[in-house]
């Protein structure tokens, strides 16, 4: 018989994105002497570059995808090791290609990735079904998205800086045929099926790609709110129903969506951004992991899942310890190197016998993003998450300039939606974290008069 010559390691780290790699630095980094693996189903590895510390907890930076042997070369005790994979952009190329013949297309969901694509493609019309009352539900109350809602009306900007991220392309074959593209995956972004598992995307994921249909329109976007697909349909089997004797203002397209409100749209292709789920499949055959509601490996305040020795950050993993009131996991960029670099901190600390506490970062949510061309901040329970019926909203608004909305509790800030450039972030950070009763302060606290930085100095 032959015999297989065994390697092992002292950690094996599965996943090329952030959270992988951001774990496998700080670990080659407290443990040099390590032998390490990283095991990645994608060529290249994603890594954080010009990183930001914009206040106590707001971080930001950039993210390259880089080939990994820039990480092999950075630790000589790294081994990367390649699964087979299916290319991300090739879809991303696909989704391209087939917007630019598009005329209409139907985008299903209400968070990040239906929010980013609803701005950025142009020259195509766009039915943007939503279940909610108001856009971007995820992110955002009814006064927010009231607030947005005239930048989809609006001719869009002059188009911004370009990207300075470089990007790479993977060269094969992408499945055709199909008029769905999901983007409600873990680690795959606009993949056809479950079984994709390239990387998340992630901030800019959309610079560079030209997302522009057919038709010479900047915006044309209607919203059909509080309406789920009830059914998708091709037009073969529209013109055998008696839907088409109903409905013969339908045209001929290649795709129809019947929506829950009764509105049935023909259109070129539909865009199904409705969330991710964690890739937890290959790790629970044959073991015995928790896995949370949501799908997601269920890890306690050392990242670390139900099964000894095997930690999971990022995407994949479910926060289950004891929260901080002002935070919560979403399955964001920011929090996966936070909670990447705190496992390898945790899998270091646990071989050198060293004890370790919850980190900062998961005392405080914080986010900075982008939406329609805004700069936008989230701070603690910025939608009220979790609060009773007792807390108090604050808000200021001016017109396609700012909107700021402060969540009260008990007096005290608790979290705080920040929109345009309102330089309040700081200020409301410490509000937050140093829980200073608020009361006396009233509504002044949000008065354009006041100058809220000295006030509290
Ligand atoms: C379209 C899109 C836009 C987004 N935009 C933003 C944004 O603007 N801001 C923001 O904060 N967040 C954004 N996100 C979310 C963000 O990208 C993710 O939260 C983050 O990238 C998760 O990082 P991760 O390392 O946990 O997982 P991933 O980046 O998904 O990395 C997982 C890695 O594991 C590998 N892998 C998976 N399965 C296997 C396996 N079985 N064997 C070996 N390797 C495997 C993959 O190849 C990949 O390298 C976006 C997500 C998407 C899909
Ligand atoms: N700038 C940023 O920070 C960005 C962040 N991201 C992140 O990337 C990840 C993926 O984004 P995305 O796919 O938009 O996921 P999100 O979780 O942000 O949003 C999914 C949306 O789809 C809705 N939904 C779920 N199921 C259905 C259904 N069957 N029919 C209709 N709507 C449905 C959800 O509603 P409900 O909430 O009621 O379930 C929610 O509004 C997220 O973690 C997101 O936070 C993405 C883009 C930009």
């Amino acid at each position: 018989m032959e015999n297989k010559k065994e390697k092992t390691f002292q950690f094996v780290v599965v996943g090329g994105g952030i959270a992988g790699v951001t774990c496998v630095e700080q670990l080659s980094s407290q443990i040099p002497s390590a032998d390490v693996a990283l095991i990645t189903a994608g060529p290249h590895i994603k890594a954080v570059t010009n990183y930001k510390q914009v206040s106590r907890t707001l971080e930001e930076f950039d993210v390259e995808e880089q080939p990994s042997s820039v990480l092999e070369e950075k630790f000589p005790n790294l081994t990367i090791i390649h699964s087979a994979v299916k290319s991300l952009h090739t879809k991303s190329h696909e989704f391209q290609k087939r917007l630019s013949k598009a005329k209409r297309i139907v985008i299903v969901g209400n968070g990040g990735i239906a929010l980013e694509l609803v701005y950025e493609v142009e020259g195509c019309e766009v039915i943007w079904a939503v279940k909610d009352k108001a856009i971007g539900n995820t992110f955002f109350d009814a006064g927010a998205a009231q607030f947005l809602i005239p930048s989809l009306e609006a001719d869009k900007p002059q188009a911004a800086a370009p990207c300075k991220r470089p990007r790479f392309t993977t060269e094969e074959a992408a499945p055709g045929g199909s008029h769905i593209f999901t983007a409600d995956r873990s680690s795959q972004a606009y993949g056809h099926g479950p079984t994709d598992s390239g990387s998340a995307l992630g901030p800019d994921w959309h610079e560079g790609i030209a997302l522009r249909g057919a038709e010479q329109v900047s915006h044309r976007v209607s919203v059909e709110y509080q309406c789920e697909v009830e059914k998708i349909f091709t037009c073969e089997e529209l013109h055998k129903s008696p839907e088409q004797t109903l409905r013969p203002e339908c045209g001929d397209w290649p795709v129809y969506v019947r929506l829950t409100n009764a509105q049935t749209f023909g259109c070129d292709f539909v865009v199904s951004a409705t969330g991710v789920v964690p890739n937890t499949e290959p790790f629970l055959q044959g073991n015995t992991f928790v896995v949370a509601d949501d799908g997601g490996l269920q890890v306690d305040d050392h990242m670390m899942t139900s099964e000894a020795d095997v930690y999971a950050a990022g995407d994949v993993c479910t926060a289950c310890w004891e929260q901080s009131p002002l935070w919560q996991q979403m399955r964001l960029w920011t929090q996966a190197r936070q909670m990447g670099w705190y496992a390898g901190r945790c899998m270091a600390a646990h071989i050198l016998s060293e004890p370790v506490e919850l980190d900062f970062c998961f005392e405080l949510f914080s986010h900075i993003t982008k939406f329609f061309n805004y700069k936008v901040v989230l701070l603690g329970k910025f939608n009220s998450q979790g609060l009773g019926p007792d807390h108090e909203l604050l808000v200021r608004c001016t017109k396609g300039q700012e909107y700021v909305k402060v969540v009260l509790s008990g007096g005290r800030m608790v979290g705080a939606v920040l929109i345009g450039e309102t330089d309040l972030e700081e200020t409301f950070e410490n509000l937050i974290l140093n829980q200073m009763d608020l009361t006396p302060y009233g509504e002044e606290l949000l008065n354009p008069d006041i100058d809220i930085e000295d006030y509290f100095d």
